[in-house]
């Protein structure tokens, strides 16, 4: 008998270009969304993009409410829960980097409320996915959550954010070919659920982003453009799958471990980038791919060494050797590497 059914939440109005930050009251009016809005954002974004957004309000007689945040934890989370209770907000708007749209997509999943995502760095695929990524003591979250309702991308804005934000998006959907190897390797031995469709469209981003790495320079507004899409590509991936299977696996288990053992060193897409060069190693041997993911890494000015993230060895050793243990997700690490192996990895890659 057939049983499958599946539920694909997907953002209905997502807006990607130059100047659109003009039109992100008029995208957020077309959704009849009621109430008062919250925004929900931290100290520079609210400076590139948050004062213009609060000032279309006024000008259609609308007052935001405004809070801001200084990191992802459970207790940010909270305080804006509250303060949406308190200001009565009918709807929460993330302006900024992925902390600050993390958060707002996770009190807005637990008040209720809609959310809408205004990127101010096109630094990962969270802008637009139905997952918040949270820290807590020795292990991290993902946590299921409602995707945002709109997008709203102002390329200008993003082409204009620090050069690293942007190679840190391009790297974090790199790192998509090592995460789709790890679902398939978790789907054949440990019947996890698996998607073709999202697999492919996760696969084919990474594909489509290297393609056009010639693109991808600094000061150019269309390399922001070409990020964006590929950053929400890779978030439709993730709702079609329902989990962030098809963008995460064991290189960024590596990342989360990084996390904790060397709090804000490095960009979440950067530490990605250089835990896939490793990962693809891992699957593929010494004569594998890892090489073709460092020069893809190199070719947009991402890191592809332990230095270049700030690292010395005994760090990225210590994330490589537990890195299994940061949740469960059944990757190429499996029960875990031991210190050899993890040396092996790290210098034949080039990584120390
Ligand atoms: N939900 C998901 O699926 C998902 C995916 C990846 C990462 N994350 C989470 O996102 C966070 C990392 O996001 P991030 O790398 O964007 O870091 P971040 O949010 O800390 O932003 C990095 C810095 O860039 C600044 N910034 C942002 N836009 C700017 C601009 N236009 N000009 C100048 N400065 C600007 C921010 O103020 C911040 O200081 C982590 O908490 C990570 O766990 C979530
Ligand atoms: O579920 P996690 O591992 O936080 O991954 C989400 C996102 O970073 C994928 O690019
Ligand atoms: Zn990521």
């Amino acid at each position: 008998m057939f049983e499958k059914s599946s539920w694909i939440r997907l953002p209905r109005n997502v807006l990607i270009g130059h100047g659109v930050l003009d039109r992100a009251v008029e995208a957020i009016d077309e959704l009849h969304l009621t109430g008062r809005p919250l925004i929900v954002t931290s100290p520079t974004p609210r400076e590139v993009a948050g004062d213009r957004v609060i000032e279309d309000f006024g000008d259609r007689g609308i007052e935001p409410a405004v809070i801001v945040v200084e990191e992802a934890s459970f207790a940010a989370v909270q305080e804006v829960i509250e303060a949406a209770r308190s200001e009565e907000a009918g709807y929460l708007i993330g302006i900024g980097g992925g902390k600050a749209i993390d958060i707002a997509k996770m009190a807005s999943d637990e008040i209720g409320t809609g959310f809408v995502s205004v990127p101010t760095a096109a630094s990962h695929d969270g802008i637009v996915s139905g997952r918040g990524s949270v820290p807590e003591g020795d292990t991290r979250h993902s946590v299921a959550a409602d995707p945002p309702v709109a997008v709203v991308a102002d390329t200008t804005v993003l082409a204009n954010a620090p050069w690293e934000l942007t190679t840190a998006g391009c790297a974090d959907i790199i790192s998509n070919y090592t995460a789709v190897k790890d679902w398939r390797l978790a789907n054949r031995l440990q019947n996890v659920e698996y998607s073709e469709y999202s697999a492919a469209l996760s696969e084919m981003t990474a594909e489509m982003l290297v393609g056009n790495a010639d693109s991808i320079k600094r000061g150019l507004e269309e390399s922001a453009w070409i990020v964006t899409k590929a950053l929400v590509s890779s978030g439709v991936a993730m709702s079609i799958a329902g989990s962030s299977r098809p963008a995460s696996g064991a290189e960024h288990l590596f990342s989360h471990q990084l996390d904790r053992i060397a709090p804000g060193r490095a960009l979440h897409g950067h530490q990605v980038g250089v835990g896939s060069i490793m990962v693809e190693y891992l699957h593929s041997g010494e004569s594998g791919r890892w090489s073709a993911i460092r020069d893809a890494l190199s070719s947009i000015e991402a890191p592809t060494t332990a230095a270049e993230l700030g690292l010395d060895e005994e760090e990225v050793l210590e994330a490589l050797t537990s890195a299994h243990e940061i949740r469960d997700r059944y990757t190429i690490l499996g029960n875990g590497m031991n210190e050899r192996a993890a040396r092996e990895a790290a210098t034949v890659t080039g990584v120390i």
